[in-house]
Formats: C-alpha cells, sequence, structure tokens
C-alpha cells in the first residue's frame, strides 16, 4: 500500500463524548494459553483445555504443535468458548523435513525450538518480516550447548533456523543471557523435565527481563508435577521426569485487560471486568497497584469482577519493569498531568517492534513530550491532537493508539487488524466500550 492507501485504511478510533461505562469479558492469556499447549504435547496422557485462547498466537501454536505430531482438537463449546483436546506427541515417530511459521509470536518462536529438539526430524521455524529481527540466539546457544544440531540460515542469532531433533536430549548445565527476553529461559524451563537427565540454567550476568513470566513458567510446572528447585537466586534446577496430563481453564488475559481498564482511566469513566482471578500468576495483575497510583478507584467484587473507575485527572507515574504492559501504561502516561518514567524496559526494543522507539516517535507525532531512555521513556505532560498512529505490525501499539484516541479527537490507528495477534476482537470489543456510558463528559 502506498501512504494514501495506509492513511484511507486506518481506523478511526472512537472518540466518544463520554465517560464509558461497561463490562467485558476478556478473551484468554496468550501466555498461558500457549505454555498449557506445549506442556499437553509432553504430557503423560490427554489434556483439555477450556476458555482457550483464540487468536492469531495461540492458531500458530497449535499448527507447530501439531507440525511435531501432537493431536489437538478444537471444539466450541456451549458457551462460544474454546475448548482444545490434546493427545501429546510420540517423540519416537520420525517427523521427516517440517516447516514451522511462527509469525511474530515469542512464545513460538522461542518455546517451539526445544521440543522440536526432543522430536524426530528437522524443523525449520520461520516467520514474519520482523520475527527476523527478534533475538534467538540465547535459545540457538543453549541448544547447542545441550547438544543439539542447529543451522542457522540467515544472520547469527536469528531466524531462519533448523533444528535437527534425534528423538532425546541428555540434558546438562547450561549458561542463558536472559537480558533480551524471559523467554529464553522459560523456553527450557518448558521442556527441560523431558530431558534424560534433567537440566539446570543458570542466568548469565546483566539483568534478566520479564521476570514475572519465569515464574509463571516454573508455576505452571510445578503445577503439573515438575520438580524446580532454584540452587541459587540466578539458577533453576529441573529434574528429568514426567509432566502430568491435565484439564483446565484459561484465565483472561489480564494484559489485555489493560486497554480496557485505560479506556475508564483516560475517559474518567467505569470498567468492569469479569472473572478476574483471585490468585494468579500474570504480570497483568499488576494493574490494579498501577492505576490505583495514578488515581483509579477499583474494587474486587466478591462474584470476581473487577471494577475500575478513572480519575478526573491521572497522576503520573515511575515504574520499573512494566514488561508487555509498557505500551498500555505510555499511552495512559501521555495522557497524565504530571511526568512518568518508565524504566528496566530495555528489552522492549527486541518486541513485536522497537517499542521504545514506536511509542517515543507516534505520541510525539501527536504532539506528546515522550523521550527515550536507556532502559525506559520519560513520558512528559503534552497537549495531543489528532493524527495518524503507526503501528508496525505490534498489536500492543494499535492497542495504545486507541487508547489516545478514546481521548483526543481525530486519532487514526494505522491497521488495526494487529490486534488479530492476541485479541481479534478487539475492534468490536473496544467500539462497544465507546459506545457505553450515557453521562455528558
Ligand atoms: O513468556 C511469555 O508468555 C511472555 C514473556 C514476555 O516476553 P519478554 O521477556 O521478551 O518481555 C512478555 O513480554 C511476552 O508478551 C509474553
Ligand atoms: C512481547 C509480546 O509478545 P511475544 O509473546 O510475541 O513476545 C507481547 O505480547 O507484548
Amino acid at each position: 500500500m502506498n501512504t494514501q492507501d495506509t492513511l484511507d485504511a486506518a481506523w478511526d478510533a472512537p472518540h466518544p463524548a463520554h465517560p464509558v461505562d461497561g463490562t467485558l469479558i476478556v478473551p484468554a492469556s496468550k501466555s498461558l494459553t500457549n505454555r498449557y499447549l506445549l506442556l499437553a504435547a509432553l504430557a503423560d496422557g490427554p489434556s483439555r483445555i477450556h476458555n482457550a485462547l483464540a487468536s492469531r498466537d495461540s492458531d500458530l501454536m497449535i499448527a507447530a504443535l501439531r507440525a511435531l505430531g501432537t493431536g489437538i482438537e478444537t471444539r466450541e463449546a456451549p458457551d462460544g468458548t474454546l475448548e482444545l483436546r490434546i493427545t501429546p506427541m510420540d517423540l519416537a515417530v520420525q517427523m521427516g523435513e517440517v516447516d514451522i511459521d511462527c509469525g511474530l509470536a515469542g512464545t513460538v518462536m522461542r518455546f517451539v525450538p526445544p521440543l522440536a529438539a526432543l522430536a524426530n526430524g528437522s524443523f525449520t521455524f520461520d516467520g514474519d518480516p520482523h520475527a527476523r529481527l527478534r533475538p534467538m540466539a540465547p535459545v540457538h546457544t543453549a541448544l547447542s550447548d545441550l547438544g543439539v544440531k542447529i543451522t542457522e540460515h540467515g544472520e547469527p542469532g536469528l531466524l531462519p533456523a533448523t533444528v535437527t531433533g534425534t528423538g532425546s536430549v541428555s540434558g546438562g548445565g547450561i549458561e542463558v543471557d536472559a537480558s533480551g527476553s524471559s523467554q529464553f529461559i522459560s523456553a527450557l524451563l518448558l521442556v527441560a523435565a523431558r530431558t534424560t537427565n534433567g537440566v539446570e540454567i543458570i542466568a548469565a550476568d546483566g539483568p534478566i527481563a520479564s521476570p514475572d513470566h519465569i515464574e509463571m513458567t516454573v508455576a505452571t510446572l510445578r503445577e503439573l508435577g515438575v520438580s524446580i528447585t532454584r540452587p541459587t537466586k540466578r539458577s533453576w534446577k529441573v529434574e528429568p521426569g514426567k509432566i502430568s496430563a491435565f484439564e483446565r481453564t484459561m484465565e483472561p488475559d489480564l494484559s489485555n485487560a489493560g486497554p480496557f481498564l485505560a479506556a475508564a482511566m483516560v475517559t474518567a469513566g467505569t470498567v468492569r471486568i469479569a472473572h478476574w482471578p483471585t490468585e494468579t500468576t500474570q504480570v497483568g495483575d499488576q494493574w490494579r497497584t498501577i492505576l490505583e497510583r495514578m488515581g483509579a478507584t477499583l474494587t474486587h467484587h466478591q462474584d470476581g469482577t473487577l471494577e475500575l473507575t478513572g480519575p478526573k485527572e491521572i497522576s503520573g507515574i515511575d515504574f520499573a519493569d512494566a514488561s508487555e504492559l509498557a505500551p498500555t501504561l505510555a499511552a495512559i502516561c501521555a495522557l497524565a498531568n504530571g511526568p512518568s518514567r518508565l524504566t528496566g524496559i530495555a528489552h522492549l526494543r527486541g518486541h513485536e517492534t522497537d517499542r521504545l522507539a514506536a511509542l517515543a516517535k507516534e505520541i510525539n507525532n501527536l504532539g506528546g513530550k515522550v523521550t527515550e531512555l536507556d532502559d525506559g521513556l520519560l513520558i512528559e505532560p503534552a497537549p495531543l491532537h489528532g493524527g495518524v498512529f503507526e503501528t508496525y505490525a505490534d498489536h500492543r501499539m494499535a492497542t495504545a493508539g486507541a487508547i489516545i484516541g478514546l481521548a483526543v479527537p481525530g486519532v487514526k490507528v494505522v491497521d488495526i487488524a494487529t490486534t488479530a495477534k492476541t485479541m481479534p476482537d478487539f475492534p468490536t470489543l473496544w467500539t462497544t466500550l465507546a459506545l457505553s456510558g450515557k453521562a455528558a463528559h
């Protein structure tokens, strides 16, 4: 598309003349759905996932696991949610030469190669153009250190790459640089119990990105009977053993609940999210404390509904390690009455796009005052105006543009369909929410 066509196709972000007032069921967690899917492929019997996420990233995970020989049946449950029945892969079957499309899904490009190493065959991983820029070196190095044959076809440490699996991996000790992504460590933890001798992972010196996601991996594995100890704060020891088959219902994606909560924040409205878990390993549970600090009033009702009412004026915030919440948080901060510093997120440069550069550029194009820091963003108050918000194939850039558009007239979001990565219904849910609420602004 040329520039004019892109502009014509851009989505007019809804800009209601009143505070929003709505209740939503947010689709299931990407991180939980894709972890449970992969673990079901390695489990000791058939498993079932209720309320699975239906999205591009989970479709890519399902396709990848099927390509490795996992049986996955999909069914629409009576309440309209997606139910999956998974028959584990047989590691002894010779799969031959298989191509695996990772799209732009970090959970597929990082989690599936170690699984392929346990299978029998030659598995070539590739993805969207931007997937070829996302860091892969720590996964490739760790597998190679474990004796697995990895052939990189392009730039070193990037996709495309072929994993040659022989049906078993003996295991051992490995050092993993997790400064670029927590997914490097999660990827190895997820399969470690199915190696012959188990695996001990030591995080190399330097920051560990998105540590909460590693905690989610550990908790999920322990729940399925895997023995993991922590010899030090920077290491994980996984004993060889079975992964128990399971039946689980997926929680709503609390990170994806963020933009809807943000809608209440930026319009001084009220949003209720159904089925907010009382206990969870999801990083998105932090919205409760983050948004309260920014002025929101929150109630977690007995029936599980989380209700948030936005303040008249949003306070700025200093926050470290916002991980995948950062794009949504940055959009809210751009509408705050004071400065905000989001730090500890240098690794966002290796996400779907360089999120630090993209957020600074696009918010500043709308009149904002965002400065890129080495490891984050400084966001200062500035009057925003309408304009085009580019999204760079990044679902969270698209939702960030929608949030700003709710408060600022005339924002056009390029490629809103990119939200299908984790939430294909986003445009419909968002428009319905924007139309909700009656009181005058
Ligand atoms: O393991 C996971 O499910 C994820 C880990 C995080 O990746 P990074 O550690 O690369 O930030 C997060 O940002 C991503 O959205 C999902
Ligand atoms: C970083 C993200 O995704 P991925 O799982 O592709 O890394 C994200 O969803 O914000």
